[in-house]
């Protein structure tokens, strides 16, 4: 998304293993970006769409043989024709590259990108924080997301990808529970300096923008709006953050009793009716909010 991720921050996340997705919404200027991350020996992985203009983009990259080592496929409606045809013309330009497709929310969606050539598929129809699939369409998995990615993962034969929804450091390890080999993440890292939203000074705080790539504010346009701007608390360095999901997954990995990932995918649960958060909020002693997590909702 254009207001979390920038080819410095691209850059940062994949000199430290991380990995990453580059938005799509500066189409022109793709092919730099996988020269310059070739340039610095990283990986390069970039979006597309699935229209005209994006197929002949990867035939151009073709010809210019510069292949990125991922491409994802990002579209609200993902299982569709139009991106079952866009993973077989990748496939037939870059037989190497991986692959992502997406989003999903249903278990059909899954096989079918799979079955087509994708190598990973996103799920996740609405759940983001600057969404508003739900509301204006009816559709999706927000609110239910961990539950749509346990049956997806039912069918899925390759990776998934928990795409949205990821609030709090916990929900990472309970994606993993139920499915995902990785999550993808806007909101919580959409406050930090790194992240190209612009700083807003609101009422003697500072915030910075989070907008959703179906929203008027990416498009320019009100026509097919399923996104909203909202103000996420501004929150210092990434690099505080990643620590801190770093460990939480650790210590999430030990109440599972294992010492790997694979630890967090067998360990038991129940499921309860209304969340057990216990109205608590996570507040430093001086009563603000700790650095890194739950930001108010706008
Ligand atoms: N994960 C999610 O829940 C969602 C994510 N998004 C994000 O918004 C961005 C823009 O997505 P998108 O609008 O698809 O990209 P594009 O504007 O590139 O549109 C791709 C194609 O899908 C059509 N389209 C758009 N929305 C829908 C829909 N809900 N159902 C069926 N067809 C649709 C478009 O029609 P036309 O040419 O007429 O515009 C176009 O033909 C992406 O980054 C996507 O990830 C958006 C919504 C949901
Ligand atoms: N329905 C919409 N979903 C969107 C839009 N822009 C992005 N997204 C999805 O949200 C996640 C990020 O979710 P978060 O909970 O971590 O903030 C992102 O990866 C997309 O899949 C949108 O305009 N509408």
């Amino acid at each position: 998304m254009q207001t979390i991720i920038d080819p410095p921050l691209a850059q940062q996340l994949a000199s430290q293993g991380y990995f990453y997705i580059m938005h799509r919404f500066n189409p022109e200027q793709r092919a730099a970006f996988i020269q310059q991350m070739h340039h610095k020996n990283l990986f390069a992985s970039i979006s597309v769409g699935v229209k005209e203009a994006e197929h002949n983009f990867i035939d151009q990259l073709a010809s210019a043989q510069q292949q990125p080592e991922y491409i994802t496929i990002d579209i609200a409606h993902g299982h569709s024709q139009r991106v079952i045809e866009m993973i077989q013309h990748i496939k037939r330009c870059f037989p190497d590259c991986f692959v992502i497709a997406g989003n999903v929310g249903t278990p059909e969606g899954v096989r079918e990108l799979e079955n087509n050539g994708a190598d990973a598929t996103k799920v996740g129809i609405g759940p983001g924080k600057a969404c508003i699939t739900k509301v204006k369409t009816g559709f999706g998995t927000g609110g239910w997301q961990l539950a749509a990615l346990r049956l997806c993962a039912k069918a899925a034969r390759k990776p998934l990808i928990a795409d949205g929804g990821i609030r709090t450091h916990g929900d990472i390890a309970k994606s993993i529970r139920f499915g995902a080999s990785m999550v993808m993440i806007g909101s919580l890292f959409a406050g930090h300096k790194e992240s190209p939203g612009k700083v807003i000074e609101h009422q003697g705080a500072l915030y910075k923008e989070y907008f959703g790539s179906a929203s008027e504010f990416q498009k320019g346009e009100r026509r097919n709006i399923e996104g909203k701007k909202i103000l996420i608390p501004y929150q210092g360095s990434i690099q505080q953050t990643l620590t801190e999901m770093h460990e939480d997954l650790q210590s999430a990995i030990s109440y599972a009793g294992g010492n790997n990932l694979q630890a967090l995918t067998k360990v038991n649960y129940v499921i309860v009716k209304n969340s057990i958060f216990n109205g608590d909020q996570i507040l430093g002693i001086t009563g603000q909010l700790n650095q890194n997590q739950y930001p108010t909702n706008h």
